[in-house]
């Protein structure tokens, strides 16, 4: 007798190819409206599910969790940040968590490039300009950013995304420090000529660019806080595509605000998907709608990550991207 499909719950729309080969592989139940379930509706797919493949915007927390069903044995996430899940209490129900990493290395590091260049060089401001019909023509003193190669990168996070950054703003003539839990190994540090700051106070106080890249954790929640913020110089700009919660937003939005921070570039919010009003309002910031890895190659990698996981350990088998408590 042919095996048992496992029932796979999916919470948002996912590339196409990627919802078909689910199909040929699991009983999977998608979500075709591409909103973001409800509590109550993540509760109904945790006590149905054998997997949960589900997205930053889902919050699977001890709440959540305990609901589940007996059958719940993996929840995959379609991401590679899996501070949505309360990875401990899945962990002690028996329930295995899994994620994406790597895939989205390259595209979350454009993206980050992408603002270190653009938030300096004011190319918001200035696209503004040229729309408004502000614009009279080049004048020598006129939207005048500030250069970016000789500058200090500081870098806090030294993962895959946080390398590939560095890998990148090197090749744009910054100089790379760093500060991580870990120091990296050597051979990548000399790759990078990166400087290792042990203490991220320190380095926040001579950093041009600073640029996050740590998981949100309870351990770097505001990380950046409005006592840190203040130690950077008031020229530094702010670059963050990592999670919105690691920054203090309401501590860096009154810097802004006053001038005491040149400027920030932000793919990701303290509360999204709402972006407090006040930042919209600053020209001096950069805002985009979480896009770091929106990459039609990144979602289908990160498709075929999810369907691999789940192929594994339905097999009976380790999954490859098991997330443990201990990790995080
Ligand atoms: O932000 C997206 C992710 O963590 O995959």
């Amino acid at each position: 007798m042919a095996k048992k499909k496992p029932v796979v719950v999916i919470t948002r729309k996912l590339p196409d190819v990627v919802e078909t080969r689910m199909r040929e592989l699991f009983e999977t139940r998608l979500n075709e409206s591409d909103r973001a379930l409800t509590q109550a509706e993540l509760v109904e797919a945790v006590r149905t599910a054998d997997v949960l493949v589900p997205t930053v915007t889902d919050r699977i927390d001890a709440a959540v969790l305990s609901q589940a069903g007996p059958n719940l044995k993996l929840i995959a996430n379609f991401g590679n940040g899996v501070d949505n899940i309360d990875v401990s209490t899945a962990n002690t129900r028996g329930i295995n968590v899994t994620n994406t990493p790597g895939v989205l290395t390259e595209d979350t590091a454009d993206m980050t490039m992408a603002l270190i260049l653009s938030v300096p060089r004011r190319l918001s401001s200035g696209i503004k300009a040229l729309e408004s019909g502000e614009w009279n023509g080049w004048s020598p003193t006129w939207m005048l950013g500030h250069r970016i190669w000789g500058k200090r990168l500081g870098i806090i996070g030294m993962g895959r995304i946080g390398q590939a950054v560095a890998r990148r703003a090197k090749a744009f003539g910054m100089s790379i420090h760093y500060h991580n839990r870990r120091r990296v190994p050597s051979h990548i540090e000399e790759e990078l000529e990166a400087t290792y700051w042990d203490s991220l106070d320190q380095m926040l106080a001579r950093m041009d660019v600073v640029s996050i890249h740590c998981p949100h954790t309870p351990g770097t929640f505001h990380l950046l806080s409005a006592r840190r913020l203040k130690l950077l110089k008031k020229d530094a700009y702010v670059v963050n595509t990592a999670r919105g919660e690691v920054i203090d937003e309401n501590a860096l939005i009154r810097m802004l605000e006053a001038g005491e921070l040149a400027g920030a570039g932000l793919d990701v919010f303290e509360h999204e998907p709402a972006v407090n009003p006040k930042l919209v309002k600053l020209d001096n910031v950069l805002l985009l709608p979480h896009m770091g890895s929106a990459t039609i190659e990144g979602r289908i990698e990160m498709g075929e990550k999810v369907i691999i996981n789940i192929k594994t350990f339905m097999d009976g088998h380790r999954p490859p991207d098991r997330v443990l408590p201990s990790m995080l």
